[in-house]
C-alpha cells in the first residue's frame, strides 16, 4: 500500500488534567499521530516547560477517509472528558487538509545553507552551492533527526571543534548524541580519522549514517546506539550537545572516557543551568578553557588534567 499524501488536521483544545487520556483515545481513532502541543518544548531545560491549564491536541488522519465520522466520534471523546473535568466545554475541532509537500517544503524553507566558523559550510542536500576552497561543505538532510547547524548549540560545538582541530587529531573523537551526525561529519572534513557516533535513538542513528554515506565520510565514522558506558575511551576530544542534566548525570563517564590534556565540549546549555553544570563537573580532572556564547545558549569547553 502507498502512503498518503495528504492527511487531515483535526485540532482541539483540552484542559491539561484530561489531555493524556483524550490523546489516547484520539491515538486509537487516528492511526496516523497526536500531538500535544502548546508547550514550549524548543529548549534543553525541562524546568523551562512551563506548566498550562490548556493544551491542544492535534491528530492526523490519512486522506481521502469519512472525516466527518471521525469527527463525530472525537465529539463523543470530547463529550465524555467532561465527566472527568466538568469545567471544560467542548468546542468543534479545526480541521485542514495538508499534503505532504507541505510539510516538506515548510520546514525545508528555514534550512539554507550556512557557512559557520572559519572553515566550514552546511549545505542542504537539496541545494547546491559553489565550492570554496576555504570550506569544507557538509551535506546534510537532517530528516526526523536534531542537528541542521541552524541551532546555536550546533553551531557553538562547530565552532570550538573547528579551534581544536587546526590538524588532524592522531586520537579517535566521540560524538555524544549525534543526532543528523553534523559533528561527526564536520570532525571528518577537519581531518579527523577516527570518530565515533553514538544516539540512544535508533533513527537519529539511521540518518547520521545514511549523512556519513553522502559525505564520503562513512570509513571515518562509526555510528551506532552503543551507550557511553560501553564505550572504550580514549578519545581526544568528546562533543556531547544534550541536555544540562543529561551531561552532569553522565559527568564521570564523559570524563573517565578523555585521554589525559583531551578536550571535553558541552552544549545545549542554556545560560540559567551554566552554572549547574559547572558545579557537576567541578569534582572531575578537568579545567575549564573557555565559555563559548550564542544568545542565550552556552557551550563549555573542558580540559582533562594528567
Ligand atoms: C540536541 S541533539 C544534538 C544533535 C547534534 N549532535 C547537534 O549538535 O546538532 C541531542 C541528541 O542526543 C541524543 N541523546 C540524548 N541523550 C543521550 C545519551 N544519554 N546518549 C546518547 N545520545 C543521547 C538525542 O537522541 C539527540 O539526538
Amino acid at each position: 500500500m502507498s502512503a498518503p499524501s495528504s492527511w487531515y488536521q483535526v485540532s482541539c483544545p483540552i484542559p491539561a488534567a484530561c489531555a493524556e487520556t483524550v490523546a489516547d483515545r484520539l491515538s486509537e481513532l487516528s492511526g496516523c499521530g497526536v500531538c500535544t502541543d502548546n508547550r514550549c518544548v524548543d529548549t534543553f531545560s525541562c524546568d523551562d516547560i512551563p506548566e498550562q491549564a490548556q493544551v491542544t491536541l492535534t491528530a492526523w488522519f490519512a486522506a481521502p477517509c469519512d472525516i466527518e465520522r471521525y469527527l463525530a466520534d472525537i465529539a463523543l471523546v470530547l463529550r465524555e472528558a467532561t465527566a472527568a473535568c466538568p469545567e471544560f466545554v467542548p468546542q468543534a475541532p479545526e480541521v485542514s487538509l495538508i499534503g505532504d509537500e507541505d510539510w516538506a517544503q515548510s520546514w525545508k524553507a528555514h534550512f539554507k545553507p550556512l557557512a559557520v566558523g572559519r572553515r566550514l559550510s552546511i549545505v542542504p542536500s537539496w541545494e547546491e552551492l559553489p565550492a570554496d576552497p576555504q570550506r569544507q561543505q557538509i551535506v546534510l538532510d537532517p530528516g526526523m533527526a536534531f542537528g541542521t547547524g541552524g541551532h546555536e548549540t550546533t553551531r557553538l560545538c562547530l565552532e570550538c571543534l573547528d579551534s581544536l582541530l587546526p590538524e588532524p587529531p592522531q586520537v579517535p573523537i566521540l560524538d555524544l548524541g549525534t543526532g543528523s551526525g553534523i559533528l561527526a561529519i564536520a570532525a571528518a572534513k577537519l581531518g579527523a580519522r577516527s570518530i565515533d557516533a553514538v544516539d540512544i535513538d535508533p533513527l537519529a542513528v539511521e540518518v547520521a549514517a545514511e549523512n556519513c554515506r553522502i559525505n564520503g565520510v562513512a570509513e571515518q565514522v562509526r555510528c551506532s546506539t552503543v551507550p557511553l558506558e560501553q564505550l572504550p575511551g580514549g578519545y581526544g576530544i568528546i562533543l556531547a550537545n544534550i541536555l544540562a542534566e543529561e551531561l552532569v548525570r553522565m559527568a564521570p563517564d564523559l570524563v573517565s572516557r578523555l585521554i589525559p590534556d583531551g578536550s571535553l565540549v558541552l552544549s545545549g546549555i542554556l545560560a540559567e543551568r551554566e552554572q549547574f553544570v559547572r558545579d557537576g563537573f567541578a569534582p572531575l580532572p578537568l579545567a575549564l578553557e573557555t565559555v563559548l556564547r550564542d544568545g542565550e545558549w552556552r557551550c563549555l569547553h573542558y580540559r582533562r588534567l594528567p
